[in-house]
């Protein structure tokens, strides 16, 4: 048996993926890792030889290279000490998912995927309205219709994929919070 268990959870940008990984911790005790929250911290860490390349990727709304990724999901999975993991906006693209397969192989199994659907318009005011105190150097538009574009072109087929496998989970994403 795998060491870990591992619920992806997937959606456009501010399709609320952040906001209900809190509330599935606060009520189930899942570990939230957001592979956004991990490039992030590894763009400020200082020395990082990533962090210029994840910057050019975070702004431009394309995707980091898988080993980068899997790598700081993996450690960050071996330095809490738990087992059950919501994996936050990853896999995203085929890169992703046959590097995440690659390395993860017997260590830790796929249970469900959660996707929140939620339209273009509601995702890009939600995060324009976020960019106005979260910092974040791709909460503008520039950034969110690239974004977008890559959701739409990269990781709507991933989302496919583990439909085919009967493995997704649909959410309305324009839900209220606590709906
Ligand atoms: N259901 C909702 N209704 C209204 N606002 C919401 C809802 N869910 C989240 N928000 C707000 O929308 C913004 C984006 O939410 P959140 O950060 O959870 O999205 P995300 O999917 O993690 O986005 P990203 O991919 O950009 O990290 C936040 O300001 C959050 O408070
Ligand atoms: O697996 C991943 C996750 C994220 N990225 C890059 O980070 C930004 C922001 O991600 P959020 O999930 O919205 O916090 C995303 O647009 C990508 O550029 C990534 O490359 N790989
Ligand atoms: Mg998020």
């Amino acid at each position: 048996m795998a060491k870990y268990n591992v619920v992806f959870v997937l959606g456009g940008p501010g399709a609320g993926k952040g906001t209900q990984c809190e509330n599935i911790v606060r009520d189930f005790g899942y570990v939230h890792l957001s592979a956004g929250d991990l490039l992030r911290a590894e763009r400020q860490r200082p020395g990082s030889q990533f962090g210029e390349e994840i910057e050019g990727h975070i702004r431009n709304g394309t995707i980091v290279p898988v080993q980068i990724t899997c790598s700081l999901l993996r450690r960050a999975m071996e330095d809490s000490g738990k087992n059950n993991f919501l994996i936050d906006g990853f896999p995203r693209n085929k890169d992703n998912l046959d590097g995440w397969n690659k390395a993860m192989e017997g260590v830790a199994d796929v249970k469900m995927v959660l996707f929140f659907d939620c339209t273009e318009k509601t995702c890009i005011d939600r995060c324009l309205n976020r960019g106005k105190t979260s910092g974040r150097s791709d909460d503008n538009l520039e950034s969110l219709q690239k974004r977008i574009q890559t959701y739409t072109n990269s990781t709507m087929s991933i989302i496919e994929h583990y439909k085919k496998m009967d493995l997704v989970c649909e959410l309305n994403g324009e839900n209220s919070p606590d709906k």
